[in-house]
């Protein structure tokens, strides 16, 4: 993508200035990918001044690429591009002290204080008006809906929920997602929405305005950098929800029934929006070869999968037995990542899913591949049992009704029970319950034992 070059100053010596302080800074926020190897340097990608900086406030816009070494036994690798807005402040009051950046040396800006400027609201709500009156910035083009009215003046807060990304509220009505790292092409987090308001699901927000970033030279097409969604104001999401209910010792049935019914909803409206293919044995032997590889990947990463192995395992030759027999499946454009954390519930019971970026650190392609339906199920039913193991002490008939429950509720929707299917789903559970242990063994070891339990059922093949 071609530079763009700030109208008051170059990009390089912009960039010169905040160099020193974004190696410190970027590795220690929560939406950084890449921590654990140092930053090594930036090449800006585009520069894009929004406010020049007078006596009181200036906003830039970065996309960088950001450089680090790889990865140990991973190849070489440009660097990840990250979306940043930059403010410039002669000083920082105290309420946007946690947004320092640091002060700059050198350069045009020296002496100048600069911040992480989503958490100012005049920032955030420039942002908003060019979504409003769909401006064109340098190479940013902020595109609105046009069918849907943004009103003028709505007061704007930085969530501070921990986040693969970074949200603003403006005044309870909308809620804009920055992504944080973004590549060139269709994102699925404005691609599913979308086309889920065009199918007139009701179940996931209408995305109200976006932002593109031009990507010249770029065959995947021009960056998805943001998007705005109406905010579902007073919502609990099903996670906490759930605790809440394990902690008073209520069941979650009627929930768990409407949350099932709410998936097919949205399973059945993105069959109907983007095309299905049907999986045979030549599409199947690879994605259980997958499965397993990710298996031996765990188990040499967190050695007290060993001695499930061999069960678990089982799970992924069923299902290629299964195929090699001649059997089907339907695969369509699914979540992707679901769980109980990614479902709202509105004041008045309404269910909505949120997130459907996929599962950030996989490639953008393989996120947007058709998969069976039984995927995000599977995510469901292992976040029930989440929930159960999480709580003291543990409920596992809690979640056994619950799984039961969000399976009758989607069947009710879709007219086929992922129980039907037990091969795959046990196969789908499995490889989400290995993914679960490499995860909480590298972020949260204290909740090992919570996919490890699982991981003690699927490699003996209970049932649900
Ligand atoms: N439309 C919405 N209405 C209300 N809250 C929302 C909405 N979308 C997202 N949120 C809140 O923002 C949080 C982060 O959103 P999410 O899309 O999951 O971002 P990330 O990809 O950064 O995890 C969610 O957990 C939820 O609490
Ligand atoms: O929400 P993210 O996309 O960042 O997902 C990651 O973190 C999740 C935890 O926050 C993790 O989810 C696991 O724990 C949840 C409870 O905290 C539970 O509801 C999920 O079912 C369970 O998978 C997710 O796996 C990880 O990718």
């Amino acid at each position: 993508m071609a530079e763009t070059v700030t109208p008051s100053g170059t990009t390089g010596t912009l960039l010169a200035s905040l160099d020193p302080l974004l190696r410190t800074w970027l590795p220690r926020q929560r939406w950084f990918a890449g921590k654990g190897r140092p930053v090594t340097g930036f090449t800006p990608v585009a520069v894009t001044e929004l406010l020049r900086p007078d006596g009181r406030l200036g906003l830039y816009h970065l996309l960088l690429r950001v450089h680090q070494p790889p990865a140990l036994g991973a190849p070489a690798h440009p660097g990840d591009c990250y979306q940043l807005l930059i403010g410039v402040r002669e000083a920082l009051p105290p309420r946007l002290a946690p947004a320092l950046i640091g002060h700059v040396e050198e350069g045009p800006l020296a002496g100048r204080t600069v911040y992480e400027a989503l958490y100012d609201p005049r920032p955030a709500e420039v942002l908003m008006e060019a979504l409003r009156t769909r401006a064109r910035i340098g190479g940013l083009r902020f595109e609105r809906d046009p069918h849907q009215e943004i009103r003028e003046g709505l007061v704007a807060r930085l969530m501070t929920a921990e986040q693969s990304n970074s949200s603003v509220v403006y005044g309870d009505t909308f809620i804009l997602k920055l992504l944080r790292r973004v590549v060139p092409g269709v994102n699925p987090d404005l691609e599913l929405p979308l086309a889920l308001a065009r199918e007139g699901c009701p179940r996931v927000p209408a995305p109200t305005a976006w932002l593109h970033a031009e990507a010249d030279g770029e065959p995947a097409g021009p960056y998805v950098l943001a998007v705005l969604q109406p905010y579902v104001s007073g919502a609990t999401d099903g996670w906490e929800l759930a605790l809440r209910e394990l902690a008073k010792g209520e069941d979650f049935l009627a929930e768990a029934r409407s949350l099932g019914r709410a998936t097919a909803e949205v399973h059945t409206a993105l069959a109907r929006a983007l095309p299905t293919v049907t999986l045979g044995h030549a599409q199947l032997q690879p994605l259980a070869d997958g499965m397993t590889e990710r298996l031996e990947a765990a188990v040499q990463a967190v050695p007290a999968l060993r001695p499930f192995e061999r069960g678990l395992r089982s799970a992924y030759t069923a299902l290629a037995d299964l195929a090699a027999e001649g059997r089907t499946w339907t695969a369509q454009r699914v979540h992707g990542d679901l769980h109980l954390g990614q479902c709202l519930r509105s004041p008045s019971g309404e269910w909505s899913l949120i997130d459907f970026e996929g599962e950030p650190a996989r490639p953008l392609a393989e996120r947007r591949m058709a998969q069976p339906p039984v995927r995000d199920i599977a995510g469901m039913l292992r976040s029930f049992d989440y929930a159960a193991h999480s709580a003291t002490p543990a409920a596992p008939d809690w979640a056994h009704a619950c799984r039961a429950a969000y399976c009758s509720g989607y069947a009710e929707v879709a007219g086929r029970d992922p129980r039907t299917d037990p091969v795959l789903l046990r196969a789908y559970e499995t490889d989400k319950a290995v993914y679960e242990v490499v995860y909480e063994a590298r972020h949260r070891p204290d909740w090992l034992p919570v996919p490890l339990s699982a991981v003690r059922r699927l490699a003996t093949s209970e049932p649900i």
